[in-house]
């Protein structure tokens, strides 16, 4: 059994926010209302893209629009545009090599919508290391519910995991899997990295192979 190192996306792999607040910049210039700081999106991040756009609703006061309109718009935009100021975060692509030739398997699990968030990895030439991706919508549940790693973890093969995560829901998510947790601390955590359950954390990408030898050989 390998190995598995799940990796949350946004915040994680990726530093996605100016693409979704540009999106939402966007989305608010076509309801007639002013831009919300970059910060303030940045903040509305981690619960998936539906979640985003009522907290933008909620911000903004768009509670009169067409909750469902503000979605599907948001979401196309989006996607012809996910990658115009997206960017892995330094040393990911290297370390994933290195993970992967060191015989780890490699999977995502994001809460942004699956077909956004394999175009990305696709777009920045990352897809070739991910053996699954479960995204916001493509099970029932979404995180901070621990399905998609159950569900990557025994589709691929049942081996320990790691879960490697930005935020407070990721960090739920791998208690509630009953996973240890890897916290990149450079993403999009509102909390102090003290007051977020995790087994380790990080701040270079260079760090974690090391650490996650360490959690994946530990005793269960
Ligand atoms: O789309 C979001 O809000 C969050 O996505 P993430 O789970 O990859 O951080
Ligand atoms: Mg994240």
């Amino acid at each position: 059994m390998n190995p598995i190192l799940i990796f949350d996306l946004d915040g994680t792999l990726i530093d996605s926010a100016q693409d979704l607040h540009a999106a939402a910049c966007r989305l608010l210039e076509g309801e007639g209302l002013s831009a919300l700081p970059l910060e303030t999106i940045r903040s509305f991040i981690g619960n998936g893209i539906p979640t985003l756009v009522d907290r933008i609703i909620d911000a903004t006061g768009l509670q009169t629009r067409d909750r469902t309109r503000l979605i599907s718009s948001f979401l196309e935009d989006y996607q012809a545009h996910a990658t115009d100021l997206t960017a892995p975060y330094p040393d990911v692509e290297a370390t994933l090599n290195h993970l992967l030739q060191s015989g780890h398997t490699l999977a995502i699990c994001t809460n942004k919508p699956q077909r956004p968030a394999e175009k990305i990895i696709e777009d920045l030439g990352l897809s070739r290391y991910f053996q699954g991706l479960v995204g916001g919508d493509s099970l029932t549940e979404r995180k901070p519910d621990p399905a998609g790693l159950h569900y990557l973890q025994s589709s691929l093969g049942g081996g320990p995991v790691v879960y490697v995560g930005d935020s407070e829901v990721d960090a739920e998510t791998a208690v509630n899997a009953g996973m240890p947790f890897a916290l990149f601390t450079e993403g999009y955590r509102k909390r102090p990295i003290s007051e977020i359950p995790h087994a380790v954390s990080f701040s270079s990408f260079k760090d974690l192979p090391a650490l996650a030898q360490n959690l994946l050989s530990a005793p269960a």
